[in-house]
């Protein structure tokens, strides 16, 4: 479990995360998304206990993770996974590791084959592919048996297959019971993956939802299909309604649901052939919540650039 209370981090003048509080529960895989600069690295940073907050506290399994006494045993961290540039051998490299936290060699073995670098194992890590990084970078962060796990991106750069490998990887691992964190701008891929989301915006907190309500809240639009498309459409117009239209019969309609679009049309005597509610997919939830966020930020760096 991570228990975020509060937690602000100021650089200097620069506020990047404000009074942030959310939980992450175990047993679900959680997704952390945010607009570019929103705070998800450094908010990550602090439950890692690479930053330190400026105000307020995070807790890892209880216990802010500098307090804990063998904290990889608590939390395994992937921030950033690249390629390993190591002359070491996978193995030789997680033995490391496992050398200075007293985690026997037993389990080296065992998160070998749980990532399936068996076959290289013996190779020289810093001539692996992107993927074959991020097994290692993941065999690394389970060593220690973690009850939680944070990882930062850990799909980017995979093809498909080791997408697929890793999504399939943190759902079993959340159904262990485990706290399951990661962050990616894959949308598609964290609507696969995730079934609890934290959203930030400039360092706030935004959401703090299941993947199903969040999408929900996003509305989506109603697909309408008639031969009379034109009288409908301004049957339809009202302050808070849009209506879109690729094909002359074919209306796509927002801020109104599908009833009231049939009971408009029928009180009209207007046949409609199709009358399909279309569910926003993430991408579309999350830029809808975001869009103030990102927007905001350009003046705030035009400020910046100004001359004091
Ligand atoms: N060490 C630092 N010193 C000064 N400012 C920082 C530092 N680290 C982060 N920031 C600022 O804090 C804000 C949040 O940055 P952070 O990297 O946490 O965002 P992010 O959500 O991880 O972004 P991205 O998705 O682009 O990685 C940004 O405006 C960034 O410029």
């Amino acid at each position: 479990m991570i228990e975020a209370h509060a937690l602000t981090k100021r650089y200097g003048e620069r506020t990047a995360v404000t009074e942030l509080s959310f939980t992450v529960r175990p047993g679900v895989v959680t997704g952390f998304l945010g607009p570019n600069g929103a705070g998800k690295s450094t908010t990550m940073r602090m439950i890692l206990g690479l930053d330190a907050p400026t105000s307020g506290w995070v807790r890892v399994n209880g216990k802010e993770y500098a307090r804990h006494r063998a904290p990889l045993y608590e939390v395994g961290a992937m921030l950033e996974a690249r390629a390993v540039h190591t002359g070491r051998s996978a193995y030789h490299h997680l033995l490391a590791l496992a050398a200075t936290t007293g985690i026997p060699r037993r389990r080296v073995e065992e998160v070998i084959d749980i990532v399936g670098l068996r076959e290289v194992a013996h190779k020289r890590a810093g001539g692996f592919s992107l993927g074959m990084g991020q097994r290692l970078g993941i065999a690394s962060a389970l060593l220690g048996d973690p009850a939680t796990l944070v990882l930062d991106e850990p799909v980017n750069g995979l093809d498909p297959e080791g997408i697929r490998w890793i999504r399939t990887l943190l759902k079993d691992l959340a159904a262990q019971g485990r706290t399951v964190l990661l962050s990616s701008h894959l949308m598609s891929e964290m609507a696969l993956t995730a079934e609890h989301l934290v959203v930030i915006g400039r360092g706030r907190l935004m959401a703090d939802m299941t993947v199903a309500d969040f999408v929900k809240g996003a509305g989506g639009s109603v697909r309408v299909r008639t031969d009379e498309a034109d009288r409908l459409r301004r049957l339809l117009a009202a302050p808070g309604v849009a209506v879109t239209s690729e094909r002359s019969e074919v209306l796509e309609v927002t801020g109104l649901s599908s009833d009231r679009i049939g009971r408009t049309a029928a009180d009209a005597g207007i046949a409609l052939a199709e009358l399909t509610p279309q569910q926003a997919s993430l991408e579309e939830a999350f830029m809808e919540m975001t869009r103030d966020a990102v927007e905001y930020q350009a003046p705030v760096r035009e400020r910046e650039g100004q001359p004091a």
